[in-house]
């Protein structure tokens, strides 16, 4: 088990704090449209403010390249972060992030108050993790809190450079409250241990696919994906998603999770449809029957039942990817079955990041889940056994 000193190891009452956050939320005309990111940093936030400390925030937005690029600010985030927490956060405008009028602003807080910095990439020496960047972040502050769990996977300026430069290096409640989830899940879980992959791409997902077969009990393989599979087996697809080139891979996993006595939920039946569109006339097909200019867009009856039936008992879900094109209603059956037989579980359900998280939310079962992780790619990592560098480099206990 990972063990990390967190911020509940130190009191920082009247010293300067330098939090790294994953504020990098969506923006549409300068509006933030989802503010789950803000909302999960908030404990943490309010603790260190709570101790009597000064607290700096930190993060990234977009992939502003080096440029100050307005679009990217975040300017909108400091305004959203006042109403969440019912304080002023001071936003230090500054376009080298650590400039006269960052230092300016933190050279007059008080005990409790909040700044947040620019975007940390509108400096070019961020995402390559250069020395200069790191110690100008680390001028501020006597202490560093890492909570962007989301940012874990990038071995940047702000989340891994900066801590060579401070002497106290500790994470927040939300990375604390991922790793724990994540971590156990995959390394200690309660078994049975199901694990559910779907999504568009076998190639986006194959160190999960390998790294899951060596610790699950079940691997349910739907959505996009699953057509290379269907293929590799023999079937026809028609026009479906398919990745040729990952056939054999497919075919290496499945014996696989043969030799480890894993067992390998694939698709019977898939909803095909005549055109990508919620209009399309559909139809269900036994799975690898799929006819030439048809494609399979969701998983059909037969697999919602079976997949339901293969959570009931588990101990520990996790799930990455949706069963099927669920932007469009007609085609969001088989995500939402999932969904709902997760949420009738008793087990501990886990969702990854990204378009998941946003399938359950926007279905209407985010409240239902154990934990919904923030980070996208970050959590794949996690779920691909690897070593988050943002993780490493907070001390240990
Ligand atoms: N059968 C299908 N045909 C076409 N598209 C599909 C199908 N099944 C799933 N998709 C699409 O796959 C996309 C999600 O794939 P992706 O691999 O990005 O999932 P994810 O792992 O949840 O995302 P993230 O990487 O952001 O966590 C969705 O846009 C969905 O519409
Ligand atoms: O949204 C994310 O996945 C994280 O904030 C990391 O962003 P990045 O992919 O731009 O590094």
């Amino acid at each position: 088990m990972l063990n990390k000193k967190s911020v509940d190891d130190i009191n920082v009452k009247g010293q300067k704090v330098l939090v790294r956050c994953d504020f990098n939320v969506p923006l549409e005309n300068g509006k933030i449209t989802d503010d789950t990111r803000l909302v999960a940093a908030l404990p943490t936030i309010k603790k260190l403010v709570s101790d009597g400390g000064k607290v700096i925030l930190c993060s990234h937005l977009g992939k502003p390249k080096g440029q100050p690029l307005p679009e990217m600010s975040l300017a909108p985030v400091a305004v959203r972060l006042s109403e969440l927490l019912g304080q002023t956060v001071r936003f230090a405008a500054d376009r080298g992030v650590v400039g006269p009028n960052a230092k300016a602003a933190v050279d007059i807080m008080n005990d409790g108050d909040i700044v947040l910095l620019e975007n940390t990439r509108y400096r070019a020496e961020e995402t390559k993790n250069e020395d200069t960047f790191s110690k100008d972040l680390a001028s501020l502050a006597e202490v560093f809190v890492d909570d962007a769990f989301g940012t874990a996977h990038r071995a940047h300026c702000s989340n891994v450079g900066v801590t060579k430069y401070m002497k106290t290096n500790v994470v927040g409640y939300l990375m604390q409250k991922e790793i724990d989830f994540l971590g156990n899940a995959v390394n200690d879980p309660k078994r049975p241990f199901v694990a559910i992959l779907g999504g568009a791409k076998v190639s986006s997902k194959l160190s999960v696919i390998e790294n899951l077969l060596d610790k699950v009990d079940v691997l349910i393989i739907g959505g996009g994906m699953s057509y290379t599979f269907s293929k590799a087996q023999g079937g026809t697809v028609g026009n479906s998603l398919l990745e040729e080139d990952y056939c054999d891979y497919a075919l290496k996993m499945i014996k696989k999770a043969k030799d480890n006595k894993v067992k390998l939920l694939l698709p019977v039946d898939t909803v095909i449809a005549d055109d990508f569109s919620n209009d399309a006339n559909t139809e269900v097909v036994d799975a690898g029957k799929i006819p030439d200019g048809w494609e399979g867009l969701d998983i059909g009856p037969k697999t919602c039942d079976l997949f339901a039936d293969a959570v009931k008992d588990a101990q520990t879900v996790v799930w990455n990817g949706p069963m099927g094109a669920f932007e469009m209603s007609k085609f969001a059956v088989g995500t939402e079955a999932v969904a709902k037989a997760l949420a009738d579980t008793d087990a501990v359900t886990i969702i990854g990041g990204g378009d998941s998280a946003a399938a359950i939310n926007s279905l209407g079962y985010g409240d239902k889940m154990t934990h919904i992780s923030t980070g996208g790619g970050a959590s794949m990592e996690f779920l691909e056994g690897k070593e988050l560098p943002g993780v490493a480099a907070a001390d240990n206990k």
